[in-house]
């Protein structure tokens, strides 16, 4: 196992950021953690990168142990945190030799692992940190995580705030260093970037509520789901909230997933009652289900 973690709480003061948590990540996986803010995965990322004890619980990340092993923990993780990491009055090559020269080996020596994304930014290297777009910065975080050729590659929300484009890229870049045989962990919130994973933990209040691969999540989803829309969502989805079988009722894109309480649910007796809530241009349609519906059946 590259990860390993048993049983890890910690606490602060009266909130329960991480209650029980243990799961395994193989070596050369792409593992996500899912959850919203709160959630407590960066608590997690940074009992794993040994910045914080847990109170409870053990774990080990490339074989060695987070509190007795913290030190060659460091020589192999690359952490990208969610809070920006890089030194905003550094250029972007100032950034990488500093984060190069901390590890002991320089930019050139391990060059053929970033080139790929440093290319990108290279046009720009005398350009400060603190005036790059959203997206170049993270490949410049990315870089410096990556600049001491870790084993295992611990990334914070790195696509939070950044373009759907340069995200796209970046899931891309992610795969590739995978198969160069990285284990990487990374948490998002975003329920689409979920399926890019091989396995995801999907996890609220400190808690893991599954772990599996993403198809398996959405196959273990108990219920038909549909897709309700009308003119007026905002009474649509008040009026469903107040229909008496009423299972689940949330926004979802252009639409409202609705799912009912009874086995033998026909569509027909629903519209009937939008109807004679004056809510009009009703259509309801099943659908399949997502990672999304998923969180929210198991978070209820
Ligand atoms: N230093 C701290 N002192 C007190 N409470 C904290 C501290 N750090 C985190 N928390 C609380 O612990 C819980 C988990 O926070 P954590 O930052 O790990 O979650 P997260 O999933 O990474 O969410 P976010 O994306 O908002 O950082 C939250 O309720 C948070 O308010």
């Amino acid at each position: 196992m590259s990860i390993s973690v048993t049983n890890i709480s910690k606490s602060y003061k009266k909130v329960n950021a991480l209650q029980q948590i243990s799961f395994d990540v193989k070596k050369g996986e792409l593992f996500g953690l899912i959850g919203p803010d709160g959630a407590g995965k960066t608590t997690l990322f940074r009992v794993l990168t040994t910045l914080l004890f847990a109170d409870e619980g053990t774990a080990t990340v490339a074989g060695y142990d987070v509190v007795k092993d913290y030190k060659s923990i460091r020589n192999n993780v690359g952490y990208m945190p969610g809070r920006f990491s890089l030194y905003q009055d550094l250029t972007i090559e100032e950034n990488l030799n500093f984060f190069a020269t901390i590890f002991g080996t320089t930019l050139e020596e391990n060059y053929e692992i970033i080139k790929e994304i440093y290319i990108q930014i290279a046009p720009f290297k005398d350009r400060r940190a603190g005036k790059l777009s959203g997206g170049m910065k993270q490949k410049l975080a990315l870089c410096c995580a990556l600049i001491h050729k870790p084993k295992v590659l611990f990334l914070d929300e790195p696509t939070t705030g950044v373009d759907p484009v340069s995200r796209k890229e970046f899931w891309e870049m992610l795969k590739r260093l995978q198969q160069r045989g990285i284990t990487i962990l990374v948490s998002t919130p975003y329920m689409d970037e979920a399926e890019l994973c091989d396995r995801i933990a999907l996890i609220q209040n400190g808690k893991i509520l599954e772990i599996d691969t993403p198809k398996a999540i959405v196959k273990h989803y108990p219920k038909p789901i549909y897709n309700v829309k009308s003119k007026n969502t905002y009474q649509l989805i008040n009026s469903l909230k107040a229909y008496a079988s009423t299972h689940s009722v949330y926004p979802f894109g252009e639409f409202v997933h609705y799912t009912d309480t009874r086995l033998d649910f026909n569509p027909e007796d629903l519209i009937q009652y939008l109807e004679s809530q004056k809510l009009k241009e009703i259509s309801i349609q099943e659908t399949t289900p997502t990672i999304e519906d998923t969180f929210m059946e198991l978070a209820k």
